[in-house]
C-alpha cells in the first residue's frame, strides 16, 4: 500500500494529515494526487461516496498555491453553504502548517460587506456558492483572471438547482489558462455533459465501478402502507436508540413536515432545507455535527456533501426519483471506511424502484420486517441495561445520598429492586407499544386472499345504488373525496337497485363511516353501515350499525389523523423524549 509521503506531498502537509489520522491514502487520493500535482490537465475523478475526494483534490491544491503571490489562485465552486464551509474548513486544516496560505469562504446569506473585507486582505484559494460569487464580481470585489485551478464539487448539484447561467458567467472572468477538476461519486448525464462543456481531454480517474454505492453501506427497506409512513419512521427510530442519523424527503415541505412531527413526539429532530434562513441552518448543522442533535430531516440539496463522523443510518423517508440521489442521501453513512445502514421507507407500488436501484448499483437490498411493538420494547430495555452497566458513578457526588437511598429501599431485594428500576424505563415503552399495531405488510397472497375473503374485511351497506346513477368507478371515487380512502383499500362490489354493498379493508371501516355521516347526495341522506350478512335484493340483511362491537385490531376510532399520526405518538412520548434523553446520556458516558 502506497503511503502519502510517496505520493510527493510536502511535509508542512503530511504533518497535518498526520494529526487528522490519515495514515493511508484512499484509492482515489492515491490515483489522483499524483497527476493533480502535475498541476497540468483537465481531470475528472469519480470515487464514491466517504471516500476522502475532498482530501484528493484539496492537498495537492495547497501544494500547488503560491503563497508569496498574494491573488485568487483557485476556485472551489459548491452549490451550497453548508458543503462550502465544510471543504473551506478542511483546506484551513490541511494548510495550517504552510504560511500566509489564506482559504476565503464566499457564500450567500451572510455579509456581504464582510467577505469582501477578507478577500481584500488577500485570498489565495476562495470557496464559493455561485449566486453570491457572481454578486462579488460584478461589485468588483473579486478578481478571477489569475485562477489557474477551478474546481467543481457537486457540479451537476449546481446545475439541478439552476446555477448554469451564473456558473458560465463566473467562468467567463477567469482565463483560458486554467485547469479544470471535477470529482463526484455518481455519473449522471449532467456531469458528462459538464467535462465535455467546460474541460479540454481530461485525464478521468474512477475508483471500483462508476455509480456504485459505497461497500459499507447495508441498504435495507421496510414495505409498508403509505398511511403507516410516519408511524414506521418512528418505530425504525425507537428500534434503534443510539441512532444519529439523517432522515431524507423529497420536498422542503415534507421534511420540516416531519421534522415537526419528530420533534412534537418528544424525538431529537430538526429540519434542514431551503426554506430555513442561514442563522438557522447554521444553528442546526452545528448541534448535528456536535452531536446535540440525533435526527436531521433533510432534502437532498441541503445535505449534498456534507461530511458527519459516524453516522449510524440515512432513512428514505420517500425514495427519490434519482438513482443519483439514493447514492448522495445514502452515502451520508459509511464515511472513511466505517459502517452504515440506508433504509427506504417504501409502499409495494414503490417495490420496483428497489429492484431497480439494486439493479443499477449492483447492491442487494435486504427487505427488513418492521419491528413490532415487543421487539421495540425489547430493544429499549437491553439498550437501558446496557446504559446501566456502561455508566460511571459519579462517587463522590453520590455519595452523601447513598444512606438515604438505602433506607428508601432496604425491604426491597435484589431482583426486586432490579425489576423496579427496569420498569420505570420499561413501562413507559410498554404503555405506548403494548396495543401498537403490526405495520407489516402481509405479503401479496395474503393481501389477496385479505381481499377475497372476509378476514381483515367489513362489508359496508350504502343507501345509493344503480338506480342513482353508480358504477363501481363512481362508488369508489365517491368514497375517495368523501373519507380520503382510496380505491385500492375497497374489495368486491355489489351494486343493487338502490342500494349496494363492498367490502373494506377493516382499519378504514370507522373513517368511511364517519365521511358520509351526515352526508346527502342527490336529494338523499345517505346511510351507511356495517352488514353482517350477505344481503338479498329484497334489502333484507342482518347489519350491525355504526356502534356494533367489531374487533378492529388497536386502531383507534378518530379521524385519519388520529390514526396516522397521533395514535402511535401518545403524549406519553412527550414525557419519555427517549431519542433526546438517552442520546445526550450516551454521549455524556462516552
Ligand atoms: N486517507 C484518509 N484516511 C482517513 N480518513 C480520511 C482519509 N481521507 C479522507 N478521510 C476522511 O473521510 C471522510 C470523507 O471524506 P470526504 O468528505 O472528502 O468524502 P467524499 O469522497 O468527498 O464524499 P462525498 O462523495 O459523499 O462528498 C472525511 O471525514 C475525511 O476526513
Amino acid at each position: 500500500m502506497n503511503s502519502f509521503e510517496n505520493l510527493g506531498l510536502s511535509k508542512a502537509i503530511l504533518e497535518a494529515i498526520s494529526e487528522l489520522g490519515f495514515e493511508t491514502p484512499t484509492p482515489i487520493q492515491e490515483q489522483a494526487i499524483p497527476i493533480l500535482l502535475d498541476g497540468r490537465s483537465d481531470f475528472v475523478g469519480l470515487a464514491q461516496t466517504g471516500t476522502g475526494k475532498t482530501a484528493a483534490f484539496g492537498l495537492p491544491l495547497l501544494e500547488l498555491i503560491e503563497p508569496q503571490v498574494k491573488i485568487p489562485q483557485a476556485l472551489i465552486l459548491s452549490p451550497t453553504r453548508e458543503l462550502g464551509i465544510q471543504i473551506a474548513d478542511d483546506l484551513k486544516t490541511f494548510s495550517k502548517n504552510i504560511l500566509n496560505l489564506n482559504v476565503v469562504n464566499v457564500y450567500g446569506g451572510a455579509s456581504i460587506e464582510e467577505q469582501i473585507r477578507k478577500l481584500k486582505r488577500g485570498a489565495h484559494v476562495i470557496v464559493a456558492t455561485p449566486g453570491r460569487l457572481l454578486d462579488l464580481i460584478r461589485r468588483k470585489a473579486v478578481n478571477l483572471s489569475a485562477v489557474e485551478y477551478l474546481i467543481l464539487d457537486e457540479a451537476d448539484e449546481m446545475l439541478n438547482m439552476g446555477f448554469k447561467e451564473d456558473i458560465d458567467a463566473i467562468l467567463s472572468s477567469t482565463s483560458e489558462e486554467k485547469v479544470t477538476w471535477l470529482f463526484s461519486a455518481t455519473m449522471p448525464a449532467e456531469v458528462r455533459r459538464i467535462s465535455k462543456n467546460y474541460m479540454t481531454d481530461p485525464v478521468e480517474v474512477t475508483v471500483g465501478k462508476a455509480n456504485t454505492t459505497n461497500k459499507n453501506i447495508e441498504h435495507q427497506y421496510y414495505m409498508l402502507n403509505n398511511r403507516d409512513r410516519y408511524n414506521v419512521l418512528k418505530r425504525v427510530v425507537d428500534f434503534y436508540p443510539d441512532i444519529y442519523g439523517i432522515i431524507f424527503c423529497r420536498t422542503r415541505k415534507e421534511t420540516q413536515e416531519v421534522a415537526e412531527l419528530l420533534m412534537k413526539d418528544g424525538y431529537n429532530a430538526d429540519a434542514l432545507h431551503g426554506d430555513l434562513t442561514q442563522v438557522q441552518r447554521d444553528r442546526v448543522m452545528r448541534n448535528f455535527k456536535n452531536k446535540s442533535l440525533q435526527l436531521l430531516v433533510a432534502t437532498d440539496v441541503a445535505a449534498r456533501g456534507i461530511d458527519v463522523d459516524d453516522l449510524s443510518h440515512v432513512i428514505h423517508y420517500n425514495l427519490p426519483d434519482e438513482l443519483e440521489f439514493y447514492t448522495h442521501r445514502s452515502g451520508r453513512t459509511a464515511r472513511a471506511g466505517k459502517k452504515g445502514i440506508s433504509i427506504a421507507l417504501v409502499t409495494p407500488r414503490e417495490e420496483r424502484k428497489v429492484k431497480d436501484l439494486s439493479r443499477r448499483l449492483k447492491a442487494d437490498f435486504e427487505q427488513v420486517k418492521i419491528p413490532v411493538g415487543k421487539e421495540v420494547c425489547e430493544r429499549q430495555l437491553m439498550n437501558f441495561m446496557h446504559r446501566v452497566n456502561e455508566v460511571e458513578v459519579e462517587e463522590e457526588e453520590i455519595a452523601p445520598f447513598i444512606d438515604g437511598i438505602n433506607e428508601e429501599l432496604e425491604n426491597l431485594n435484589r431482583e426486586e429492586l432490579i425489576k423496579r428500576f427496569v420498569s420505570l424505563e420499561f413501562n413507559r415503552f410498554w404503555e405506548y407499544y403494548k396495543n401498537a399495531d403490526d405495520l407489516n405488510l402481509k405479503s401479496t397472497t395474503q393481501r389477496r386472499n385479505k381481499k377475497e375473503g372476509s378476514n381483515g374485511e367489513d362489508r359496508l351497506f350504502i343507501n345509493i345504488g344503480k338506480k342513482d346513477g353508480i358504477d363501481v368507478p363512481r362508488l369508489l371515487n365517491l368514497i375517495h373525496k368523501q373519507c380520503g380512502v382510496r380505491g385500492k383499500n375497497v374489495g368486491r362490489v355489489d351494486l343493487k337497485g338502490v342500494f349496494s354493498f363492498f367490502d373494506v379493508d377493516n382499519g378504514f371501516t370507522d373513517e368511511i363511516i364517519k365521511g358520509f355521516a351526515g352526508a346527502v347526495i342527490g336529494g338523499r341522506k345517505i346511510r351507511i353501515e356495517v352488514s353482517g350478512d350477505r344481503p338479498s335484493e329484497s334489502g333484507h340483511r342482518k347489519g350491525r350499525s355504526r356502534g356494533g362491537e367489531r374487533s378492529r385490531g388497536d386502531r383507534g376510532r378518530g379521524d385519519r389523523r388520529d390514526r396516522g399520526y397521533r395514535k402511535d405518538s401518545s403524549k406519553d412520548r412527550r414525557g419519555k423524549g427517549d431519542g433526546k434523553r438517552n442520546f445526550d446520556r450516551k454521549r455524556k458516558e462516552a
